[in-house]
């Protein structure tokens, strides 16, 4: 291995003393943009190259796939090539990888399946109907959060008590919410962790091999770990591994997961001969980005006050935009970034627009189409919570995991095949009855049909349509095992199920749904080398940051707490308003409303050059109006760091005001502006154009042959601009969308 040898020379002083510190505990406790995820990348290359530590001893933790992803490639850059072998990826992740691997240890077998909110909900809500408990008086959703806060504590059931009747619920849910997740081979995320907590306490053989096997174990956002994630390092840190870890307390905006930043005090307390290093210079921003951070944090008590300073310049003031209406806020948002493009002042990449909540990028998104511009959104739940892209998931869980029984109810009937409620609970019922899942009971009937034992315990139509499903599954299950490309799989299905004809009933909802399955299927085109497995992983693991896509020259909009870690050359916050930023469950807890601060300091230190900060004196609600006060955060910030643009708003006084709303340009935009339908990624505000200018000669679902790729299967057909674009699923490539006038395609089979 031939690392750049230059590769020190791009380091201050203290990133070099760390970077090159002698083997042993390491503490890095700095401000944001100071080099810490690039200090620990660069730590990784030194310890290949001149410690010849081999990679595969090395276990290093980033806060989300892509952060992983993006230090690979850093590694691959400092070395010349990929370092193979070494453990690189989120907790989750890290902790699903022990968990199949040392699956014979464990009370569940390794192909098991992870369960995401939603499928936690339904395991609640079937443990609510087994015990006869009404769903009306104990919410799943609190239950389920319940259960979850009880895992964070690293507390089973047998560690409760119950004090009341409703604690008494809670525990015997829980108790049967466990029990159902081993009958599904399944684990929830807080299981993760915490299963191989107790492997590592519990199995010393286990234990030893792993703490053998790690000589460094890196942690970048240290101060974002929890109680169980910080216990799997101490275990692993017994032997002779050296930790490294990189964190900034007032970074910590993930309490509501269980998140502990006294995890570094813990840290210093039981590595006591760690060394601590400072790291002082900001790369990232100009010194008037760092000062409005600054003056919000400050008012944090209990925080070690660090010092971070910039050699990057003054730069340019941050403005402060107030507008009379929420509408409006997002029109300037929208208006600035548009005219600042078309200018070409801005690259759309180099842009971010951050919000508090999930629910604030509506607005946002529809801003973006009247002023037509593109944008990118992130966010998991907005593309895998669909319920298109759940389906699709569920049937590759169940061919992976035949007890998977979530997924098993949620596509019996999906498309329609005549399978009832009743029939379903009494699949239910004969499993039990059996000890085998339902998943078992189908295979059967799909494998005998009316020789199956378990005919008769259907009535005689329920009975072929479920052994028919049965047939189907088997039938994909077999395919799988014998090693049927990952995407031919997944279109198969598709076919198999006429899940088009179901999901795209043609109105515009339709269509958007379809192509969500055709986005999971370029999803899965990429996982092609890897398999059914590590596609799963990667869908039940995905986090907001994770759906960033990359190469899109285009704006970005996403949550603050999305944002960690990332960097921007300008960064808009919208909403600084009481009640969202501060958000109104935190005003009267202190602790929350000082994470309420470390999330805007977040939100603000990730601008290189230019920060907006926007607010509407009203917001709209339910069909009218509330009136909305400016964030207390705001008055933090030194008069002389802003310059305010906007309406005037009476409860900051008069000011003039820059800049003109944008009410004319708006009536005539709204006359081109349709409905948006949210979509996942980049968004082309386009209109569908259909202009059946020549005719469709390859209509879905037909067998085609192609020169180079040979045979596959056209997925869909769209005339436009006069010519016709069809998808085909290749056998040999996979996926690929072509011009019919320029491909030579052949019809094989209509
Ligand atoms: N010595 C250096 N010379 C030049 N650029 C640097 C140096 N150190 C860091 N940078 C750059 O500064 C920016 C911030 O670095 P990095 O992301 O590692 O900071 P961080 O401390 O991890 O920030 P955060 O707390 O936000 O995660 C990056 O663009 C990085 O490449
Ligand atoms: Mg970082």
């Amino acid at each position: 291995m031939i690392p750049n040898p230059d590769f020190l020379s791009g380091l201050n002083p203290q990133q070099k003393q760390a970077v090159t510190a002698p083997p042993g505990h390491i503490l890095v406790l700095a401000g944001p943009g100071s080099g810490k995820t690039r200090v620990l990348t660069h730590r990784i290359a030194y310890l290949i190259t001149q410690y010849h530590l081999p990679p595969s001893n090395i276990l290093a933790v980033t806060f989300t796939n892509k952060a992983a992803r993006v230090m690979e490639s850093r590694l691959e850059d400092l070395l010349g090539e990929k370092p193979q072998g070494i453990w690189l990826g989120t907790f989750h992740a890290i902790c699903a990888r022990i968990l199949r691997r040392e699956a014979e240890n464990l009370p569940f077998s390794s192909n098991f399946v992870i369960y995401d909110e939603d499928d936690q909900q339904s395991l609640v809500k079937t443990a609510l109907r087994e015990l006869n408990i009404d769903e009306k008086m104990f919410k799943p959703a609190s239950i389920r959060s319940v259960i979850s806060t009880a895992k964070n504590n690293m507390q089973t059931p047998d560690d409760l008590t119950s004090r009341n009747y409703r604690e008494e619920v809670n525990l015997r849910v829980y108790r049967r919410y466990q029990e159902l997740l081993r009958v599904n081979n399944a684990l929830d995320f807080d299981d993760l962790l915490n299963e191989v907590v107790n492997l590592l306490t519990q199995n010393q053989a286990v234990r030893d091999r792993y703490s053998r096997r790690f000589g460094e174990i890196l942690v970048d956002e240290f101060q974002d770990t929890n109680t169980a994630q910080y216990q799997i390092l101490r275990s692993l840190a017994v032997g002779n591994a050296s930790m490294f870890v990189v964190g900034d307390e007032d970074q910590s905006i993930y309490r509501w997961r269980g998140a502990d930043y006294r995890n570094v005090q813990s840290f210093e307390r039981d590595f006591p001969d760690c060394q601590k290093i400072l790291l002082e210079q900001n790369y990232r921003s100009t010194q008037t980005v760092l000062d409005a951070a600054r003056a919000i944090i400050d008012h944090n008590i209990n925080r070690t006050p660090k010092r971070l300073f910039s050699d990057n310049g003054k730069g340019e003031a941050i403005t402060l935009f107030e507008s009379a209406d929420d509408k409006l806020e997002a029109d300037y948002v929208a208006d600035t970034i548009r005219q600042n493009l078309k200018a070409k002042k801005w690259k759309g990449s180099q842009v971010a627009v951050m919000y508090r909540t999930n629910a604030q990028s509506r607005l946002l998104e529809e801003a973006f189409l009247r002023a037509n511009l593109p944008y990118r959104l992130v966010g998991a739940q907005r593309f895998y919570g669909r319920r298109e892209v759940k389906d699709i998931i569920a049937y590759l869980r169940l061919i992976y995991n035949p007890s998977d029984e979530v997924s098993l109810t949620r596509v019996i009937n999906v498309p329609p095949r005549g399978i009832g409620d009743k029939t379903v609970t009494t699949l239910q019922q004969r499993a039990h009855e059996m000890n085998i899942s339902a998943g078992e009971v189908l295979a059967d009937l799909g494998k005998l049909g009316q020789q199956s034992a378990h005919f008769a315990s259907f009535s005689g139509r329920s009975a072929l349509s479920l052994a028919d499903f049965g047939s189907n599954l088997n039938t994909w299950r077999e395919a799988s095992s014998k090693g049927m490309p990952l995407t031919r799989l997944f279109f198969q299905i598709l076919e198999d199920t006429a899940y088009q004809e179901y999901i795209d009933d043609t109105t515009e909802e339709g269509h958007q749904r379809w192509e969500n399955v055709l986005e999971l299927g370029k999803i899965a085109a990429e996982f092609e080398d890897r398999g059914l497995d590590e596609f799963l992983e990667r869908l039940a693991l995905v986090s907001d940051q994770d759906t960033l896509a990359e190469d899109v020259e285009a704006p970005t909009l996403l949550t603050l707490h999305a944002a960690k870690g990332l960097e921007f050359p300008i960064v808009f916050i919208t909403g600084l308003d009481d009640g969202l930023l501060p958000h109104s469950r935190s005003l009267d807890d202190p602790e929350e409303m000082a994470e309420e601060r470390r999330l805007l300091y977040v939100g603000i230190t990730r601008a290189k050059d230019r920060v907006y900060l926007t607010r509407a004196d009203r917001r709209s609600t339910y069909g009218g109006y509330d009136n909305s006060a400016p964030s207390r955060f705001l008055k933090d910030i030194p008069a002389k760091l802003l310059l305010q643009q906007g309406a005037v708003s009476s409860s900051r006084g008069g000011f003039s005001s820059s800049y003109s709303s944008p009410r004319e340009r708006r009536t005539e935009s709204y006359a081109n502006w349709t409905t948006p339908s949210p979509t996942y990624g980049s968004f082309k505000p386009t209109p569908r154009q259909a202009k059946p200018a020549v005719e469709q000669r390859f209509p879905a679902n037909c067998r085609v042959k192609h020169e180079v790729w040979g045979e596959g299967l056209v997925v869909k057909s769209v005339l436009e601009d006069g010519d016709e674009t069809v998808d085909v699923f290749f056998d040999t490539v996979g996926f690929k969308r072509l011009a019919a006038s320029l491909a030579k395609l052949e019809i094989i089979k209509k």
